[in-house]
């Protein structure tokens, strides 16, 4: 857990027994209450988002290609090359690999037409709005930045398909609550005897850390984040399951889970709200918020420079 700026908290109380309430003061802005009612959704109407069954043909065919190409033979690969220690790993500081992100069009997004620097702006911002913890703000700044791995050329990514986009397990069945289902047909796991049954090669309680989510941007970032960083757990999780919407949303997988996950479970779904419902948000000032959130940056990234 990083050290929260208590400056201002700490002035002026000498006693023993005042300090007790100073850490409770810390742990009261790090903490989420997820009893509390977001305000920030509250005025959204929902059922304008993630309309995929009437979608432009962008979106439908992006996730056609998905479904049929995320394999476990493919999702292996791309760990063993993502992996490698020989894999020469390009070095950028979080402000640039922003700017540097800025050029992609997410093709499985029928939600935005902004871009990338504004959406993470946009669900920072929602956060900040809300009252919510420092580190859940840098949270929502950061969390698609895996999707730079699009301009890493060493990481061998095929597509937009297995860097954006909802995740789902693979080396088990695919539920039926994941997106246009039916799209899974071609994808040619359905047929292999053990990936199609309802567990695969998992068992019941193994815990989510041990499942094999498909190949993308979530996966990627948890990695590159969860050692250079010093962001809470609950932040590794939104990062690393914030697409896996048949999960967090629709309630499939969860024979899988082990009593950490629940934990998580709550955060990831805190954190949904703020990724999704801000794309109608205005757009971001991103010169004028720049200083603030460079401040953020340098609080849970101590060694600036991130290898990716
Ligand atoms: O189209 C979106 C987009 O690619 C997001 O970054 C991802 O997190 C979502 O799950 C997906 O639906
Ligand atoms: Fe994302
Ligand atoms: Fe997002």
């Amino acid at each position: 857990m990083a050290p929260v700026a208590t400056a201002d908290i700490v002035e002026n109380v000498p006693s023993g027994k005042a300090m007790d309430s100073v850490s409770d003061a810390i742990d009261d802005v790090n903490v989420i209450k997820y009893d509390e009612e977001s305000k920030f959704d509250a005025e959204k109407d929902k059922n304008t988002f993630r309309q995929y069954e009437d979608a432009c043909d962008r979106v439908k065919n992006f996730y056609k290609e998905q479904h049929e190409k995320q394999t476990v033979a493919y999702n292996l690969a791309a760990r063993n090359r993502f992996y490698s220690s020989s894999r020469p790993r390009p070095k950028m500081t979080i402000w640039e690999a922003m700017e540097k992100l800025d050029t992609l069009v997410d093709e499985s997004d029928p939600d935005t037409s902004l871009s990338q620097i504004e959406h993470l702006l946009q669900s920072a911002e929602a956060i900040r709005r809300d009252g919510k913890p420092r580190w859940m703000q840098l949270t929502g700044l950061i969390h698609d930045l895996g999707k730079l791995m699009l301009f890493f050329p060493e990481l061998e990514t095929q597509g937009q398909w297995d860097v954006v986009g909802d995740t789902f397990p693979v080396g088990c069945a695919f539920d039926k609550r994941i997106i246009l289902p039916e799209t899974f047909a071609a994808n040619p796991d359905v047929n292999d005897p053990v990936y199609s049954t309802p567990n695969g090669i998992y068992t019941p309680g193994c815990g989510l850390d041990n499942i094999m989510l498909s190949w993308g941007h979530d996966e990627y970032l948890y990695h590159v984040v969860k050692d250079q960083s010093t962001l809470p757990d609950e932040a590794l999780a939104m990062i690393r399951y914030h697409s896996f919407y048949p999960w967090h949303r629709e309630g499939a997988y969860h024979q899988f889970m082990v009593a950490k996950d629940h934990e998580m479970l709550k955060a990831v779904q805190a954190f949904n709200p703020y990724d999704l419902y801000s794309k109608s948000d205005g757009v971001p000032d991103t010169a004028t918020l720049k200083p603030y959130y460079m401040e953020l940056i340098n609080e849970y990234f101590p060694k600036g420079v991130i290898e990716w």
